[in-house]
């Protein structure tokens, strides 16, 4: 096996999505910390690398990916010693690509994207239409779990990571009403008993919202 490098932060969520899926698999990888709060992502340096200057970015043997999305699907195809995470069959890879694609347009884009950019760049205030957004998002990731305990069917998949680390990520700005949104709990409970998911997804969630609590921001109606 070649060398993997990531570039990464363990607050963004994207970078949580990568780091869930290469403990699931257990392949060994060297943490390239990239500190986006210190402007390590614009480094001449780390422009070369990704001229996006955005995290994370997996480096495999020469191999650069830039989205977490493509990191993800990649490192299962290659690295994994079964397809359960990113399935083979037709059908079933279409399920998780349409997941995929949800989290990176309209989760990740519309939501947590839109509303923590202007709070890291000084901009604390938040429309309220943007928290409203988010709670749109709970409506539609509630019914996606109507009817299988994962996003993309009976199975964990990476879709499951992809969304789990925003998600998370998105209650510090609105929160989950269990009573309302009980299937999104329970998905929730589910991975939080993955043995890697603590070290994965829950440190670095802990310390995104440390850092979102210590900058503050306001609601505005
Ligand atoms: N679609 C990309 C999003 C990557 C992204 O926007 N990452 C953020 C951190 S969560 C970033 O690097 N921001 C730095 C910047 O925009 O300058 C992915 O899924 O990897």
């Amino acid at each position: 096996m070649g060398k993997l490098e990531l570039y990464a932060i363990d607050v963004s969520a994207p970078c949580r999505a990568v780091l869930l899926t290469l403990k699931a698999l257990n392949v060994p990888f060297e943490y390239k910390l990239v500190n986006l709060m210190t402007g390590e992502n614009r480094t001449p340096e780390y422009l070369a690398i990704n001229p996006h200057g955005t995290v994370p970015t997996l480096v495999d043997d020469g191999v650069v990916l830039t989205d977490s999305h493509a990191i993800i699907t990649y490192v299962v195809d290659k690295y994994g010693t079964d397809d359960s995470l990113y399935s083979k069959d037709l059908v079933l890879r279409a399920k998780v690509n349409q997941v995929l694609f949800f989290e990176a347009t309209v989760v990740f884009d519309r939501t947590l994207f839109s509303i923590a950019k202007p709070i890291f760049t000084n901009n604390t205030v938040v429309p309220a239409a943007k928290i409203d957004a988010v709670y749109k998002v709970y409506e539609q990731l509630e019914s996606f779990l109507q009817a299988h305990p994962y996003f993309a069917g009976e199975q964990l998949t990476v879709a499951d990571f992809s969304l789990v680390a925003t998600v998370t990520t998105l209650f510090t700005y609105a929160e989950l009403d269990m009573g309302k949104y009980p299937k999104i709990h329970e998905w929730i409970r589910r991975l939080e008993e993955l043995p890697y998911y603590a070290e994965a997804n829950g440190t670095g969630l802990k310390l995104y919202n440390d850092v979102v609590k210590a900058i503050g921001f306001k609601v505005l109606k």
